[in-house]
């Protein structure tokens, strides 16, 4: 069918990818952002092995592939990107703008019942082209139309085909694929995740990532209040976290924290939970401390659980002196878990460990700093800082 309206001039298929965030920063910064991106794009793929010639071109990524939807797929999975979309590079004419959009539509099997619309962006002053952005929608429309006889739908179409002229060169494509937007991986520093085999947490850590933020994720083992399928389930979505940073050093730093939980157990009552927290920010921070991190990241979310009230958040931040992040902090566990699901981290199996059994019947809800610290054991948090020193590193598979 496609041959019948004539060969796509000078075609080259191509994966075009929009960013959006960083550009409104200064031109030096935008170009180290997109040189970042890039790279990512390009370990990405080399991970997937899947082929792709990356260039920056304009304000976009380019890569050159036969295989342009696997391509943008796993792009369209990376911090910073917000669109990926499979192209054709053609003429910046009218003619080889409509072949495209003719050739495209037919291709993707665009039904007659399947509404559509144009969207077209020209860049240049009016007299780099001798055809406006309007006329690439209303002659590219017409092509579409005079292979597929669709309806035109310019508020809710099924289908949307998309016209970048920039220069001599024209970008056409029927397809996008929406990425997470943020900024690229690597742009913001380091940051330790406390990383549970639960729901939020790696919620949380994608969240910094998005932003830019490289992770360090921190796992406690709780020992006899922990168990296997625990630390299998926080190594399992870690992998899945590591995908989504492809050339990135991340490994899982598995703390034994199985002595802290039990003088905690054995020692408090009331304020278990929150000891039990304070001595896990006190690891997380020793590790920040020796991999570079800024800043430690939980999975808490105001109000989610008593240890997460305004006032016991206080008393937990507390124990360490570097930042606490919570991304989370606002967040509705509903939201949380379709994130989660989206995210492909998110397990519905809840395994009878840790925090449950730590739990006592009456935790405190409203602590101040001095009652936490008066309870507590007074080396707590040295051994935390200990065991965090006698972590093990586990080097992650993707
Ligand atoms: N075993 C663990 N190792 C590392 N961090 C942990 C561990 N357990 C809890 N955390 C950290 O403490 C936060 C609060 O844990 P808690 O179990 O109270 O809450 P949660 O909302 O169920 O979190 P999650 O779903 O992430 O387990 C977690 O989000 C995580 O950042």
């Amino acid at each position: 069918m496609a041959a019948e309206y004539g060969t796509v001039v000078n075609a080259e298929n191509v994966v075009a990818v929009g960013y959006g965030d960083f550009g409104t920063k200064s031109s030096e910064v935008r170009a180290k952002m997109a040189k970042r991106l890039a790279e990512s794009v390009r370990a990405a793929l080399a991970d997937a092995d899947l082929p792709g010639t990356v260039e920056r071109r304009w304000a976009r990524i380019l890569v050159e592939t036969d295989e342009t939807d696997p391509v943008a797929e796993v792009i369209a999975t990376l911090p910073g990107v917000v669109w990926a979309r499979p192209a054709v590079l053609t003429d910046a004419t009218v003619d080889a703008v409509r072949d495209a959009l003719r050739t495209l539509s037919t291709e993707r099997g665009h039904g007659s019942d399947e509404s559509f619309a144009v969207e077209s962006r020209r860049v240049g002053p009016p007299s780099a082209h001798p055809f406006s952005s309007r006329d690439l929608k209303v002659e590219g429309g017409s092509a579409v139309q005079a292979g597929t006889d669709a309806p035109v739908d310019l508020d809710h179409p099924d289908r949307t085909y998309r016209v970048e002229v920039r220069d001599d060169e024209a970008f056409v494509s029927a397809v996008q694929m929406d990425g997470p937007g943020g900024l690229p991986l690597g742009t913001q520093g380091r940051a330790v995740v406390l990383l549970s085999g639960g729901i939020d947490s790696p919620v949380a850590a994608w969240r910094m990532m998005r932003r830019g933020c490289s992770v360090a994720p921190v796992y406690v083992d709780l020992g006899d209040y922990g168990g296997a399928d625990h630390r299998a389930r926080a190594t399992e979505v870690a992998t899945t976290l590591l995908r989504r940073a492809p050339d990135e050093d991340v490994r899982l730093h598995v703390v034994p924290g199985g002595e802290v939980v039990q003088a905690v157990v054995d020692e408090l009552h009331d304020t278990r939970m929150l000891s039990l927290r304070r001595a896990m920010l006190a690891a997380g921070e020793a590790v920040a401390r020796e991999v570079g991190a800024h800043s430690v990241v939980t999975g808490e979310s105001l109000g989610q659980k008593s240890s997460q009230t305004g006032a016991n958040l206080a008393a937990t931040d507390a124990a360490v002196s570097l930042p606490v992040h919570r991304p989370l902090l606002t967040a509705d566990k509903t939201d949380i878990v379709e994130e989660a699901r989206a995210l492909g981290t998110f397990s519905d199996s809840t395994l009878p460990v840790g925090c449950e059994r730590v739990a006592p019947s009456h935790p405190e809800t409203n602590a101040t700093v001095e009652a936490v610290e008066a309870a507590e054991p007074d080396d707590l948090l040295s051994m935390a800082r200990e065991a965090a020193a006698d972590r093990s590193v586990v080097d992650l598979e993707p």
